[in-house]
């Protein structure tokens, strides 16, 4: 069993707060504090200010909604207070303009209808088909390497799957275009946190390269949508085109709209939560072996169905999630007065909901911060001590729609490296964390990676 927690946070969750720059610097400080360190940011915010408090980030005052109760009462919003578009929209707006995530109310209801067609079983099986292949491919090509960088390589890793099974292939992409498409998603991202918000495109400034790498991707999909329309493939790109064509309910703006927020939600997720896995397998060799044994079974190109029945790698990406969700914090924004856990919440305020925190409050888990699979089994199932005290995807309307094809890709994945090799990490490495947008490690995550013997 490993620790999870970085020790320095651990040190700064469990210590009281040292005259924090928040008090004198109340806008950027409140910013600094939680880029420096989320999870001790908001326990010290729980255990002083309780589940709902007012916090400065970014030059607005946002709401902070901790701990499962109140995550609940946002996510589910019962009175419909609050609106994702407004609040994401602040954050990623212009480059994720109309993506299914930032859009609310019937809008919503009726595009996360249609986009439900992607998704069936009979979808999802396809896209596995797919996926087999190709993920075992590109991971049997991979090389021994004592600091091999597990980020970087499962990033690129995921992105020219992504293209096989978003996109049905980049037949029209320019030489080159493909890492410049990359670099356009990592710019759209990382705009989140950034201080000049204006669209003009400028390498200076975070909106300045997002603004650039949004036109980027515009013309990248343009280019290939007449022929996933004219001949469609198994592709998510195909299977958009034929709902929008058979609704007549979404033009050709808005296909690629959809497209560019899935590639954004499904690519940084996955490989996030693949490095994670590999973290913390690469220190407990345990569950790595016990792990392998399961997945040498399942074979190169298994099924969805194949992949679901392995008990143990749903407990082990449970119990990574847990520990570290890839969507820390979710934005929403008031739309009319309203109160939570009996705080009341101005129209127009911004929220934070940051599920990250019910994931790691000892009232909900036996020793949160060690890495024990186990606790997801049915004999302990602790997953039930609240209904929101696992919440990685979400909750409510706005649940992730890919969880499924996300909890696949990352088993195939996960099991054609198992297959292939074996990995560990020393017991007192820490990843350095970038945390200002989706967080990443900065180091790449080196792994010890060697062939199987
Ligand atoms: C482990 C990987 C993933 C995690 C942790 C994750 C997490 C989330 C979360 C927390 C939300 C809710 C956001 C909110 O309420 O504001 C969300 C929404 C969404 N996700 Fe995922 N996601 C993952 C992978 C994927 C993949 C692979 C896809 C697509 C294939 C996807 C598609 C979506 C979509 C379309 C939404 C918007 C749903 C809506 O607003 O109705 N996600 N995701």
């Amino acid at each position: 069993m490993s620790i999870a927690l970085d020790p320095r946070e651990r040190e700064k969750v469990f210590q009281p707060p040292a005259a924090p720059l928040a008090s004198h610097l109340p806008i950027i400080g409140g910013t600094l504090e939680y880029v420096d360190s989320p999870l001790a940011t908001m326990f010290r915010r729980y255990r002083q200010h309780g589940p709902v408090s007012d916090l400065h980030i970014l030059g607005q005052t946002w709401t902070a909604m901790l701990g499962p109760d109140a995550c609940q009462i946002a996510l589910q919003n019962p009175d419909k207070a609050f609106a994702n578009g407004p609040g994401w929209g602040y954050l990623v707006g212009p480059f994720f303009d109309r993506g299914l995530m930032l859009l609310d109310f019937a809008e919503h209801k009726h595009y996360r209808t249609l986009m439900m067609e992607a998704f069936t079983r009979p979808r999802l099986e396809g896209y596995t088909r797919t996926l087999a292949p190709l993920v075992d491919e590109g991971i049997a090509a991979w090389r021994p390497d004592p600091a091999f960088q597990i980020y970087p390589a499962l990033k690129s890793h995921t992105l020219d799957l992504a293209t096989s099974v978003f996109m049905g292939g980049a037949e029209l992409a320019e030489p080159g275009e493909i890492e410049r498409v990359n670099t356009a998603f990592v710019d759209c991202v990382l705009a989140a946190n950034g201080w000049v918000r204006t669209t003009t495109p400028n390498p200076f400034t975070k909106w300045g390269r997002a603004a650039r790498g949004r036109r980027i991707l515009e013309d990248f999909f343009r280019r290939h949508l007449p022929a996933r329309r004219a001949n469609p493939g198994e592709d998510l790109f195909s299977v958009l085109c034929q709902v929008a064509d058979a609704s007549g309910g979404i033009d050709d703006d808005d296909i690629i709209n959809q497209m560019i927020f899935l590639l954004m939600a499904a690519h940084d997720t996955t490989t996030s939560t693949v490095t994670s896995i590999v973290f913390e397998l690469g220190r407990d060799p345990r569950w790595q072996a016990r792990l392998r044994e399961q997945c040498l079974e399942l074979g190169p190109t298994p099924t969805i169905a194949e992949i679901e029945d392995v008990a143990d790698l749903d407990l082990v990406m449970k119990e990574t999630l847990r520990l570290h969700p890839p969507v820390p914090v979710l934005a929403r924004r008031a739309v009319k007065d309203t109160e939570v856990l009996g705080v009341p919440i101005p129209k127009g305020r911004f929220v934070a909901i940051m599920p990250m925190l019910s994931h790691h409050l000892p009232e909900y888990w036996t020793d949160p911060e060690i890495f024990d699979p186990a606790r997801f089994s049915p004999e302990r199932r602790e997953d039930k001590s609240h209904r929101f005290a696992w919440e990685p995807f979400g909750g409510g309307v706005h649940k992730c729609l890919g969880m499924v094809f996300a909890n696949m890709e990352s088993k195939l994945v996960l099991s054609a490296l198992l297959r292939n090799f074996e990995w560990s990490v020393p017991l007192d490495y820490v990843p350095p964390m970038r945390n200002d947008s989706l967080p990443y490690p900065i180091d790449g995550l080196p792994v010890d990676l060697r062939p199987l013997d």
